[in-house]
């Protein structure tokens, strides 16, 4: 795909009503001619309550995004080519989550939506030690020229042996260097398999992000 992420449209709308309220979710496809759609909407100003999802490729994004959205945990069994956005409501805030997939070559299309969030949700593999040193350099870059943008980051995939430990992966992140200035919270998540509820740091993560926005906004 290189530098040329093309955007198809909306395909696979969803709206369903549960527990946590309704949700929308939908995904733009990638395909040759259109522009990379920009996440301030037509006229390019800023949309409310827009937050941010990053991360490497196979860190969980997806499937974390789906358990926040529906309550019950389900794993994504594709990885996001373009961008995937989710709408979720709660009593305290009306959320719109951009998740941009991880893959090298859509790394590139993270910087162009930060300005216009007021969240950053960075998603890690924390069993992935090979590539901690790679997900710690891109995150440190992405916030380098934003010393208040509040981040949330979910040590996800804590159920896997061999996960680090979220001590660990504080460290492991650099996390101390991010600066006192900004809002920073460090969760450790994970998504069962298929179908139980999500788990109470799960709900925790939801409730702080909202929580988040609304000071934020
Ligand atoms: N064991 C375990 N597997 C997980 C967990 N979360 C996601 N997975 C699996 O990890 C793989 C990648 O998950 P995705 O949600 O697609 O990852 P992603 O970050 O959205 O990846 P991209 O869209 O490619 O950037 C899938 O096979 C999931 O089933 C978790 O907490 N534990
Ligand atoms: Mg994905």
């Amino acid at each position: 795909m290189g530098g040329s992420l093309r955007r198809a449209g909306l395909a696979g709308a969803a709206l369903a009503l549960g527990a946590g309220g309704a949700y929308v979710a939908w995904r733009c496809l990638a395909r040759a001619g259109d522009p990379v759609p920009r996440a301030g909407g037509e006229q390019g100003k800023p949309q409310s309550k827009q937050i941010l999802v990053l991360g490497l490729d196979g860190a969980g994004k997806t499937s974390v995004l789906h358990s926040l959205a529906t309550n019950h945990v389900k794993r994504s069994t594709a990885p996001t080519e373009g961008i995937n956005a989710v709408c979720i409501n709660t009593e305290e805030a009306k959320m719109e989550f951009l998740e941009i997939g991880g893959s090298e070559s859509l790394r590139s299309y993270w910087k162009m939506y930060l300005p216009r969030v007021l969240v950053l949700i960075y998603v890690v593999d924390s069993a992935d030690h090979e590539r901690l040193p790679l997900a710690k350099q891109l995150l440190h870059q992405l916030i380098q020229n934003d010393s208040t943008l509040p981040v949330v980051i979910l040590a996800n995939k804590q159920d896997l042996k061999g996960a680090c430990c979220i001590t660990d992966l504080h460290d492991a992140l650099a996390l101390s260097e991010i600066g006192d200035e900004r809002k920073m919270f460090l969760i450790g998540t994970h998504v069962a398999e298929d179908g139980s509820a999500i788990s109470s740091s799960m709900k925790d993560a939801k409730e702080l992000i909202a929580q988040l926005v609304s000071e934020t906004q």
